[in-house]
């Protein structure tokens, strides 16, 4: 095949990111095929439902159902007798009591491909991965192929963010190649076609570059955001104010205001995991020291749940009994995802020590029963406040921020809020005789 010309693209794990791959690729007009080896979320993805909440994507996936370009499947022989390229998409969760990734299912996943890979392909790598997992995975891609060094690895980082997902592949700010040729370069660039044709920015790379790239504008985002929280907490032992200093340093274009908002902190399948993994892998190249701060700025990250969960212990004078609601169970808005959810989290510490808990969540309920049945949950932002000495707002959807104070003023039984993601007006909820507490305002 002419490496110019539009490949045929398989995406191997239909996850957050793999589904959205695979439907905006559909969209974009390219053949693709889905490949998982969970065989429920491929009938739900083949019958046309999105086994999570993503904005716009149902709507997507209907189109590219219809299309007639997108199919799913559990088959890696099917993927390898249709692909040209080959994303992997597969997750790289943190290993349970380590630091480390789990490079198990990003393994398997190669090591079920490449026997069926006959003639010259390209893999691209997309998940999050350690510097040097790409090396790794091409010496056992060409050892198992039968098309042996005709097969190629090229490694092409993710950027979008759940929530966004849509307009973040459809319109990425850049794209990174990590490749090892001209004919994987000129594979990727026909692989992109649609969106190189926008003007997106491209670095071309080799490998080792892209994959760190990826867990370096992980660990930043991570640390502008640890970086503010940690401000929040001198103001809190001052009494200054965290709210104000965020905009004053937003408003230096230098600086800016995107990760700056202070709060409860990051959670989800990506940061905390990436820094971690990061850490843990420079320690193993020697390098340590050079991302030792990433450390430090898991710790602050950490100490936001604990000093959310002591703010409703002072503002209640003891949790044990306590009737306390518990708004928001995702670890951010518009999204179901409640891997490392900070607000689970403080919900669950309330739990044990002795509060009783409810939680409302607009999409992640389902996900948080399941995980958490241990937590009591209700039906709406009101429904779990009815009765409650205080009202905890732990994810900031704006379903939460468009109650008014009087509305949730006649379920309470106190008027007390923690604004545990600083999305309140203070002073409309304290002109409404609320008493209101965030993190490092006084
Ligand atoms: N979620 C995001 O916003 C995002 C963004 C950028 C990068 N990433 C990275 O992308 C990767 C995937 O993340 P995710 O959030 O989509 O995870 P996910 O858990 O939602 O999806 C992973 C999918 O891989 C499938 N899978 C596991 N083993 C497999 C195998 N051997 N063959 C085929 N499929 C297999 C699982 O069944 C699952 O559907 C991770 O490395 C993550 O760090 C995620
Ligand atoms: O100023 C801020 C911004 C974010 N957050 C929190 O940080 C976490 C992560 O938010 P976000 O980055 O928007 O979510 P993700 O979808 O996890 O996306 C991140 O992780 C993905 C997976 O690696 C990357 O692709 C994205 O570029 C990167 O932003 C959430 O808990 C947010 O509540 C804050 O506390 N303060």
């Amino acid at each position: 095949m002419n490496p110019t010309e539009s490949p045929r693209l398989t995406v191997i794990g239909t996850g957050y990111l793999g589904a959205t791959h695979a439907i905006c690729m559909a969209v974009l007009g390219f053949e693709v095929l889905g490949v998982d080896v969970d065989q429920r979320k491929i009938d739900k993805l083949a019958s046309g439902e999105v086994p999570f909440f993503e904005p716009g994507l149902p709507e997507l996936l209907s189109k590219a159902l219809e299309s007639g370009r997108l199919r799913f499947t559990t088959s890696f022989a099917e993927a390898g007798e249709f692909g040209d390229v080959h994303f992997l998409c597969v997750g790289t969760p943190q290993q349970p009591g380590s630091d480390a990734a789990d490079l198990s299912y990003i393994d398997a996943a190669v090591r079920a491909l490449a026997p069926t890979l006959t003639r010259r392909t390209l893999v691209v790598g997309k998940s999050t991965v350690p510097v040097g997992t790409a090396k790794r995975l091409t010496g056992l891609l060409q050892e198992l192929a039968p098309a042996g060094d005709e097969v190629e690895l090229a490694w092409n980082p993710e950027f979008l963010r759940e929530g966004f997902a849509v307009d973040d592949t459809m319109r990425p700010d850049r794209l990174v190649f990590g490749v090892a040729s001209e004919w994987a370069e000129e594979r990727l660039q026909a692989a992109f076609r649609p969106i190189l044709d926008l003007g997106t920015p491209v670095v071309r790379t080799d490998l080792a570059t892209a994959e760190l790239v990826k867990v370096a504008a992980n660990s930043f985002l991570a640390t502008k955001i640890s970086y503010i929280n940690a401000m929040a907490e001198v103001c809190e032992a001052v009494g200054a104010d965290i709210k104000h200093l965020a905009d004053s340093l937003a408003l230096d274009d230098r600086i800016g205001g995107k990760f700056l908002k202070p709060g409860l902190g990051f959670g989800g399948g990506c940061l905390p995991k990436d820094i971690r993994a990061f850490a843990h892998r420079a320690e193993e190249l020697g390098v340590g020291q050079a991302v030792s701060f990433l450390r430090e700025v898991d710790d602050i990250n950490r100490r936001r749940r604990a000093r959310t969960v002591d703010l409703v212990r002072e503002m209640l004078g003891g949790i044990s009994g306590k009737r306390i609601a518990a708004w928001g169970a995702a670890f951010k808005p518009n999204s179901d995802d409640i891997r490392d959810a900070p607000a689970l989290d403080v919900a669950r510490t309330m739990h044990g020590l002795g509060g009783h808990v409810r939680v409302f969540d607009p999409a992640a309920l389902d996900n948080a029963r399941r995980a958490f049945p241990e937590l009591r949950y209700g039906d709406s932002a009101l429904d779990v406040a009815q009765d409650a000495d205080v009202v905890v707002l732990l994810t900031e959807w704006s379903d939460f921020k468009e109650i008014e104070p009087d509305a949730l003023a006649q379920v309470v039984k106190h008027k007390r809020i923690v604004d545990g993601r600083h999305a309140l007006d203070a002073a409309k909820w304290r002109a409404a005789g609320w008493e209101y507490r965030a993190l490092g305002r006084s």
